[in-house]
């Protein structure tokens, strides 16, 4: 099965608009929101790379299609529910959300098995009920596992093969990856992106895969989404990305964070220049309204619609940040 563009989106977010909650439970007054604005859409067979600078939003983004925040039932739909809301999604191994913090979710509401225990990488796998045999066979495999690792002396690259196994071992039709990767040799990260781009072309499953690291995967997307102060700046399929730049995958981002760099040392500059704070205030962590560097920012939005994957390319020139753009 490849990607079908005429098919269900099995991934929907509409205008999503997210604050990090204050000690209260509510976005401290007079914040404005971390995440805005965002909207993507992506369907069965969709590998899509969400690549972004460090705080940009891309772990925010994923904890929300997770189901790990809450947010209006609308703004995010996960195979035509809201992940947060509709518990069986995840429960029921649809949607799989594998990230740096699952070490502590795997240890203690997943399967109940503290991972740093005495025991068996056998025992872990083994662990989980329901599972297809040949499926758990393949991952053993894909991932190079040996049975027989005891989990508490187990190195960390050892540990975190095993909880991508667990993680995998559900046929999922979603799965949200924060990277995992890190802890993996050259090989065991190149066996799994191989199995995840199979799972896609052959099963239609739907993959988001946030990372930093690039080697290898020049042409495992099929599309790419880049974040920037949590709004959506690029997504385009991986072809398109190919025509604008002729840049390798790792080159073409950077040049892209360059220019997000420039751009928040030129709006710095300006701020200091007239007698405003360089930084933008924060309240409990969340930014302030009416900083006027960033409204600024948010007007120049010529009103493209954001998460089309297959808009058209403006180039390079025309790269502004704005509240919602996406390059054509
Ligand atoms: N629990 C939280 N409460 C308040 N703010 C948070 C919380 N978690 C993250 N943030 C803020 O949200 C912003 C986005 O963080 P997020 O982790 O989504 O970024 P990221 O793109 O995944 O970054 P990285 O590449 O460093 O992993 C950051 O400014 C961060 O400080």
């Amino acid at each position: 099965m490849g990607e079908d563009e005429t098919s269900e989106p099995t991934i929907e977010i509409n205008g999503l608009r997210f604050t990090y909650p204050g000690i209260d439970g509510h976005p401290p007054p007079g914040s404005t929101p971390l995440i805005d604005g965002f909207s993507l859409t992506l369907r069965a067979g969709h590998r899509c790379l969400l690549v972004g600078s460090n705080g940009a939003g891309k772990t925010t983004i994923l904890k929300i299609l997770g189901g790990k925040h809450m947010v209006e039932p609308h703004m995010v739909r996960v195979l035509g529910r809201s992940a947060f809301h509709d518990t069986s999604l995840t429960s029921s191994g649809d949607l799989s959300y594998l990230g740096g913090e699952w070490r502590r979710e795997v240890a203690f509401a997943g399967f109940e098995v503290p991972i740093q225990m005495d025991v068996s990488a056998e025992k872990m796998i083994y662990g989980v009920a329901g599972i297809d045999p040949k499926r758990r066979a393949e991952l053993i495999k894909v991932l190079d596992i040996d049975l027989s690792w005891r989990m508490h002396k187990a190195s960390d690259g050892q540990r975190r093969r095993v909880q991508i196994c667990m993680g995998l071992l559900k046929p999922f039709k979603v799965l949200l990856l924060d990277e995992i990767t890190v802890d993996l040799d050259v090989l065991a990260r190149a066996d799994l992106l191989r199995f995840l781009r199979k799972e896609c072309e052959e099963r239609g499953a739907t993959i988001i895969y946030a990372t930093h690291i690039f080697d290898g995967l020049e042409d495992w997307p099929s599309h790419i989404v880049y974040v920037a102060h949590g709004m959506l700046q690029i997504a385009m399929p991986m072809e398109k990305v190919k025509d604008i730049s002729k840049l390798s995958l790792m080159r073409t981002v950077e040049s892209w964070l360059r220019r997000e760099q420039e751009e928040k040392r030129r709006r710095r500059k300006e701020r200091k220049a007239c007698g405003l704070p360089e930084f933008d205030e924060h309240i409990e962590g969340s930014r302030v309204t009416g900083d006027p560097a960033r409204a600024a920012v948010r007007v120049i939005n010529n009103g493209w619609a954001a998460g089309r994957l297959h808009s058209t390319i403006a180039g390079e020139d025309n790269f502004l940040f704005s509240s919602n753009r996406v390059l054509r």
